[in-house]
């Protein structure tokens, strides 16, 4: 009866559009028409805060380390005069990290190693006819960065989702970067990561100054050729920037979302905490629930609202709910259509049987399967990456993978009877395009 009530309550709040005291937005079936305006991210379009973001890589660029200091100053509130992280410092952390998270570390450890091992090609030479061989080989990109965030969270989880294919992939400068703290210090879990997956240089440099000093290299940090890591906008909007000058970067992977697609199947408890999870990020994070019950999402929704007063950071996730959305659909379909539409940064199936409905996703960055699958294992453990596209990127990147840390380099070796086969194709092709220089380049072997 108190159940029935509560329901009764709760299925007056679901109606088109209205906000109340729940800090998610509740539409019930929308049109499509309507599924842009729900599906719009809450974070700064590149051209928000672009002006701002090239300011302040312009004058890196042109001062250094003294424009290093200045923004560390101006935005980390610390004021740094040397940014390196010394092995006194790195053999300081190895000590401050307990024995059990030392174990946990090494668990996610090797759990990720198998993963991304498994992602290594051999090379396959092939015979295209005879006298023509072809073959790709991987090779490590030779310099690169990774930015740990660690603005609001020390995240060294993603000292190990970058560390660890950079060093499979057999990158030899692996430059890190994350912020200071208020001491001017970096988590000691990070260093010690930092330390296991071979990082050279180490800088206490965070935000839009880490991205430029990475990219143009300054008086103590060496300039690389890819960028790596996920982070704020500041973060992501300087990598996108810096795109324009040469530098490669892995993907824009800003700011955490969480699309749950969910039906009566699911445990309204789980949803919620997986909601949740992604929530607590920080203010511009978003999470979506799509469901085909009305039921299931009021089941949901208490729970949220249960599971968010214990929280520590109540008030980030309480910030990133007010972005969010409950989204009831008409059905299975209109659930994995919007799902696709919305193209998550991660996706949770809580959906009867979630390996039919993996078949039908065509945009996401990691998708996690049933009632015990939560997206934290990926986060940490699983073996799968998480520094994964969000804002819709991923309709067309992949999340990062031993791929990201390497080139592929195409081969060719032809025999004179190979040359003597293509030679008339080649030739008629370089001249109809007008190049005779080409054309000769094969006549004269011939
Ligand atoms: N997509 C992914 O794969 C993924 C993975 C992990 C984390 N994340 C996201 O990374 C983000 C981490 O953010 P964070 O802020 O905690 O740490 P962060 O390290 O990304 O950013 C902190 C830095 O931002 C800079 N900054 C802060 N305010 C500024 C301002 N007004 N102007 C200029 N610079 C400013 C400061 O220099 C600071 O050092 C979160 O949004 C989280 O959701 C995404
Ligand atoms: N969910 C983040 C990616 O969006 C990764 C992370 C690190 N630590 C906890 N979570
Ligand atoms: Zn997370």
């Amino acid at each position: 009866m108190v159940c029935q009530k509560i329901s009764f309550l709760c299925s007056l709040f679901i109606q088109k559009k209205i906000a109340f005291t729940f800090p998610m937005k509740i539409y019930n079936q929308p049109a499509r028409n309507e599924w842009e305006s729900i599906c719009t991210r809450p974070t700064f379009s590149l051209k928000q805060i672009e002006s701002q973001v090239q300011n302040v890589l312009n004058s890196i660029k042109e001062k250094g380390d003294t424009a290093i200091q200045k923004f560390t100053k101006d935005f980390d509130k610390i004021d740094l005069k040397n940014f390196k992280v010394s092995t006194e410092e790195i053999a300081e952390a190895e000590n401050l990290v307990s024995d059990s998270l030392k174990k946990a570390i090494n668990h996610a450890y090797q759990n990720i190693l198998v993963f991304h091992q498994s992602q290594i090609e051999t090379v396959k030479k092939i015979e295209i006819t005879k006298g023509i061989t072809c073959w790709r080989k991987s090779v490590g990109i030779e310099k690169v960065g990774l930015y740990i965030p660690g603005g609001t969270a020390p995240l060294f989880s993603t000292v190990l989702m970058l560390g660890i294919p950079a060093k499979i992939a057999g990158c030899k400068k692996i430059v890190l970067c994350s912020p200071p703290n208020k001491e001017g210090k970096i988590h000691p879990a990070i260093l010690y990561a930092a330390h296991l997956v071979g990082a050279t240089d180490i800088f206490k440099i965070g935000g839009i100054q880490a991205i430029g000093a990475m990219a143009y290299g300054t008086e103590s940090v060496s300039k690389v050729y890819k960028i790596f890591g996920p982070g704020n906008q500041y973060v992501t909007v300087a990598k996108q920037l810096i795109q324009n000058e040469g530098i490669a970067i892995d993907m824009p992977a800003g700011p955490s979302e969480v699309a749950v697609l969910a039906d009566k199947s699911c445990v309204p408890s789980f949803v919620a905490a997986d909601l949740l999870s992604q929530a607590e990020h920080g203010k511009d994070s978003q999470v979506i629930l799509m469901t085909d019950n009305e039921q299931t999402a009021n089941q949901i929704k208490i729970e949220v609202e249960k599971q968010l007063e214990s929280l520590p950071r109540k008030d980030f996730a309480q910030k990133s709910l007010e972005n969010s959305r409950f989204v009831i659909l008409k059905n299975r379909q209109e659930i994995l259509d919007m799902s696709n539409f919305y193209a998550p940064e991660h996706l949770i199936i809580a959906l009867e049987n979630p390996e039919e409905a993996a078949e039908h996703i065509i945009n996401a960055g990691s998708v996690f399967l049933g009632n015990y699958t939560p997206e934290s294992v990926g986060d940490y453990a699983s073996g799968t990456n998480h520094t994964l596209p969000t804002d819709g990127h991923a309709r067309a990147y992949s999340g990062v993978s031993l791929d990201s840390f390497i080139k592929k380099i195409t081969f060719q070796s032809l025999t004179k009877e190979g040359l003597n086969q293509i030679g008339q194709t080649v030739i008629e092709m370089a001249e109809t395009e007008e190049l005779k220089a080409h054309a000769n380049a094969v006549r004269v072997r011939l």
